[in-house]
């Protein structure tokens, strides 16, 4: 652990510029391992830190992945730095809150298994939020050995998007660490999304060569404390980064306007040239999409699934939008009562 370097950390250009030249001479980039209620612990070239948080810097603010400022003498994070990708997921609506999943995430592999778990519309809504986070997907469906046919498994994944990587495999086997390795080479970033049962602790202990999924826990479990999200980084075989994220069973969409176009290219490309700008791609005169449907070009069932999903991610994006401008006003109304009373 000791001797990694930050580009063994997966440091990059793009961090680098974020720092100035006092903060280069004095400050350790780290990144983020586990978030803790009161502290965090970061891996850095002079080996794993605990950091406590300043005032001001939540541990909502801070994620597994992250990659932050410390002052390592005195335990302290300094400052996070902008994120070049950020997974969040939309739950708490009512709030106007996303929840932070995984910072700096390179390849997100969305997993499903070559049976009834397989579902086109719920890999489509992974896709979507990998693709607006600007996460390279990869569909990886296990228990390939438990069907007569995979490639009719393969070939339905493959009609999820342009060009999308789809891997099968038996996640039981050494062929895992060997087929995923494309994603996982040193300094990269994966996690695994997926439904419960689909395989994703076997996958990520495969990955890392051990109990991926406890090791955290049971860190923690020796001194009396626990971690509060569960999630954690951990080193891969082949010398890049697992995030291992609990909260990855099942995801809300919202404000994913643009990943659900990316993940639905033959139709947001179409619907640019409908004739109406607000058209429903029904029955509407000069409706492109409804054109190459008839021509064989789209899929009915995809029109359907993009319907839904767009529809899903407006009503959340409205309600997100609510709860924002509730706080805000509540927040201005305490300000100008805290000003009176202070007149
Ligand atoms: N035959 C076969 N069994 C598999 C495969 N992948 C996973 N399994 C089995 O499926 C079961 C569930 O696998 P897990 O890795 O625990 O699944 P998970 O996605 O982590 O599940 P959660 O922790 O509930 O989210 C285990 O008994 C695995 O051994 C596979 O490719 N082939
Ligand atoms: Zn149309």
């Amino acid at each position: 652990m000791t001797h990694l370097t930050r580009d063994a950390l997966g440091w990059s250009p793009y961090y680098m510029s974020q720092l100035d030249l006092e903060e280069l001479d004095t400050l350790t980039p780290a990144r983020i391992a586990t978030v803790h209620r009161d502290r965090v612990v970061g891996f850095s070239e002079i080996g794993p830190l605990e950091l406590t948080l300043d005032p001001g810097i939540t541990t909502a603010a801070v994620g597994v992945g992250d990659w932050v400022l410390c002052a390592p003498a005195q335990h302290r994070l300094i400052r996070v730095l902008e994120r070049q990708t950020e997974l969040t997921r939309g739950t708490e609506y009512h709030t106007g809150e996303k929840q932070l999943i995984a910072a700096n995430l390179d390849t997100l592999f969305i997993t499903s298994s070559c049976n009834n778990d397989f579902n086109p519309a719920r890999l489509e809504r992974y896709l979507a939020l990998a693709h607006d986070a600007m996460i390279t997907p990869v569909i990886v469906l296990t228990k390939a050995d438990q069907t007569d046919d995979p490639d009719t498994y393969i070939d339905q994944a493959r009609m999820l998007g342009r060009d999308l990587e789809v891997i099968a495999m038996d996640a039981k086997t050494d062929d895992v660490a060997v087929l995923l390795e494309p994603w996982c080479g040193k300094g990269e970033t994966v996690a695994l999304a997926g439904s419960s049962g689909v395989g994703k602790t076997t996958i990520a202990n495969a990955l890392t060569g051990g109990d991926a999924a406890t090791q955290a826990i049971r860190e923690d479990d020796a001194r009396g404390r626990h971690t509060t999200t569960g999630r954690s980084l951990h080193r891969m075989g082949s010398g890049g980064w697992l995030i291992d994220t609990p909260g990855m069973r099942g995801l809300g969409v919202a404000e994913v306007a643009y990943g659900i176009d990316a993940t639905f290219p033959e139709i947001s490309e179409l619907a640019e040239t409908c004739k109406f700008r607000d058209c429903e791609h029904e029955t509407e005169p000069g409706c492109a999409v409804q054109a190459g449907i008839s021509r064989g070009e789209v899929d009915p069932d995809r029109l359907t699934r993009f319907k839904k999903l767009k529809r899903e991610n407006q009503h959340a994006t409205e309600t997100i939008a609510q709860a924002r401008d509730r706080s805000r006003k509540l927040g201005k109304m305490y300000r100008s009562a805290v000003k009176k009373k202070g007149r």
